[in-house]
């Protein structure tokens, strides 16, 4: 289990959903990176120098943050270029530690996405063992899976040569077809939609429906606002490490979509104002734990 995700999500939790999956109460996250970089504080980054000259910035990725999911939903994450998507999904599936607040999750959320790691010295058939193991899975149950996933990758015959002789396609397709292999009750898609060609495309997105409908819930981050439509039951707009809204998919990617217009023709005070005033509408979602462990 990772560190920062509770799995004993308390029974004994007041909330006004009957199925809770997943609770994120008022999680944030702030990067520290060490540097012998020159530039001077903006935005949301704070520098310091040390005697030995190296500098300390701190990124605030994500500001303090609660929502809950439950059982059924499919939510989409939206949001400009480094806004905290990636940071929020890495802290739900226990990549990351949050620097505040606690994930709660009533089983281990599985990341579905481009980057798993493969090693390179051994075939492609070896690499499902490993990679199936370093998901949780016990030898047998990964020597259980390898078949499916073969098929899944459509490699063939290169399933047996080393990793180092696939081209970046075959190697995204092995991913992709070890890291759906796990039916996991809570999955988190991160742009995994873009992967290969489009006979592969086609493949991926009949097995990610097949984890849709098969999931407790599921989390997906895209820049495709269409795909984000199709698939969710509700969306979390994530700008500049804010929650600006939390809610029905047509209504929160049509604001997006204006605030976006806004940027694209340079219009920052209309950008602006339309994040001021989600800020004001967005109704905040507060958590009061009654199990007697202290947590509020
Ligand atoms: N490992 C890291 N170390 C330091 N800063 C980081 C790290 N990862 C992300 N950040 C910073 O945190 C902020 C949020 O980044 P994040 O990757 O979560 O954004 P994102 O919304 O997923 O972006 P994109 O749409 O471009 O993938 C950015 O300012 C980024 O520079």
């Amino acid at each position: 289990m990772p560190g920062n995700v509770d799995p004993s999500l308390a029974p004994g939790a007041t909330t006004s959903v009957p199925d809770p999956l997943v609770v994120v109460d008022q999680v944030a996250m702030t990067y520290v990176v060490r540097s012998n970089s020159h530039r001077g504080s903006s935005g949301k980054t704070e520098r310091n120098r040390s005697a030995s000259g190296l500098t300390t910035t701190h990124i605030e990725a994500l500001k303090p943050l609660s929502f809950m999911v439950e059982h059924g939903e499919s939510v989409g994450v939206i949001g400009t270029n480094g806004s905290g998507k990636s940071t929020l999904m890495k802290l739900v599936t226990g990549q990351l530690h949050p620097t505040g607040g606690t994930v709660y999750a009533t089983s281990r959320p599985i990341m579905l996405g481009v980057n798993a790691a493969l090693v390179q010295q051994i075939s492609g058939q070896d690499n499902i063992i490993l990679g199936c193991l370093a998901m949780g899975m016990s030898r047998a149950q990964a020597e259980g899976r390898r078949q499916s996933i073969i098929e899944l990758s459509g490699l063939g015959d290169s399933i047996h040569l080393p990793l180092k002789a696939y081209s970046s396609g075959m190697a995204a397709r092995l991913q992709f077809a070890i890291a759906t292999s796990m039916d996991p009750e809570i999955l988190v898609i991160d742009e995994a939609l873009n992967t290969g060609d489009a006979q592969f495309r086609e493949r991926t997105g009949r097995r990610i429906s097949e984890l849709r409908e098969q999931a407790g819930c599921v989390f997906l981050v895209s820049h495709s606002l269409g795909t984000i439509r199709d698939m969710c039951t509700r969306v979390l707009w994530i700008e500049r490490g804010e929650l600006l809204m939390d809610g029905d998919p047509e209504e929160v990617t049509d604001r997006y979509q204006e605030y976006s217009n806004h940027l694209g023709r340079n219009r920052v005070k209309g950008a602006r104002l339309l994040r001021e005033e989600c800020q004001r509408e967005l109704v905040r979602t507060r958590f009061s734990w009654t199990d007697g462990t202290g947590r509020r």
